[in-house]
């Protein structure tokens, strides 16, 4: 079979996109794995499918996988990527409202971001750990000092499998550095079994920690991540935070296709 693809990063988070409004793609768990294999593959960090709206008043519906090829909660990257992915379809043009795992979402397109309306979140948790929140994904964060240098894999790995989450399937796992009145942070993500250069979801869990603890007290609260910067502005409430917004760069890399 000949499958056309568009490989689209956002902030270095990297994903397969495919138009599915035909729904002629198998959601096959190990086709998806081959795809997002980095030697064996086209290489990402996830695939997401572009699919027709489940209601007239949607633009599109948005499917998530992680590279296991199992498909997964929400992707703040990635659905930045998706809402950029549906503007050169012209599927939309100045924003989007559309649905994904974890319910429906507002974006804001402009020539240089993507901004991204992300789920009301109930309030952080603080365990033995550190703090956990959910964005849409599952989140464990916590702060240290010389992020740099720090062993994101072993640690990351480590916590990600931890039996105080393991009702959850694992969690993602964030390690952030406050500096310069910004919230540097790299992430191991789950399903990706690995470190990624920017995680949306996980980036607005470290933005909503680091507010609530008082590590930072600017809303809206830049984000470094190893693959570019994030910003995200929220209102905080009584049970949690509402009008959540990740906003930064989303873009095509190329257009392909592959015989699978
Ligand atoms: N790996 C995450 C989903 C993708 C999150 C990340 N790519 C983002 O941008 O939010 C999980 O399975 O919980």
């Amino acid at each position: 079979m000949q499958l056309e693809f568009y490989k689209y990063q956002g902030t270095g988070n990297d994903f397969i996109m495919l138009d599915n409004r035909d729904k002629t793609f198998k959601n096959d768990t190990k086709l998806i794995a081959k795809l997002c294999d980095r030697k064996f593959g086209i290489g990402a960090d996830g695939l997401i499918l572009l699919e027709n709206p489940t209601e007239a008043k949607y633009d599109f519906k948005m499917v998530y996988f992680n590279a296991d090829g199992n498909e997964s909660t929400m992707c703040g990257n990635g659905g930045r990527c998706i809402v950029r992915f549906a503007e050169q379809l012209g599927v939309v043009n100045n924003s989007a409202f559309f649905t994904a795992i974890d319910g429906e979402h507002q974006a804001v397109i402009t020539p240089n971001e993507i901004q991204l309306q992300m789920k009301n979140t109930a309030t952080v948790q603080q365990n033995e750990l550190g703090y956990f929140i959910d964005t849409g994904s599952p989140h464990h964060v916590e702060f240290i000092e010389n992020l740099a240098d720090f062993d994101v894999y072993t640690k990351g790995k480590e916590l990600r499998n931890h039996a105080i989450y393991s009702p959850l399937k694992g969690v993602n796992v964030n390690f952030a550095e406050i500096k310069e009145g910004k919230a540097y942070l790299r992430t191991y993500e789950r399903g990706v079994e690995d470190e990624t250069l920017s995680c949306g979801t996980g980036a607005t869990a470290v933005a909503l920690v680091s507010y609530l603890v008082n590590k930072l007290a600017t809303c809206p609260v830049q984000l470094v991540t190893q693959g570019g910067n994030l910003n995200v502005k929220f209102t905080k409430t009584e049970t949690g935070y509402q009008d959540v917004w990740l906003s930064g760069a989303a873009t095509m890399v190329f257009k392909g296709e592959i015989t699978c």
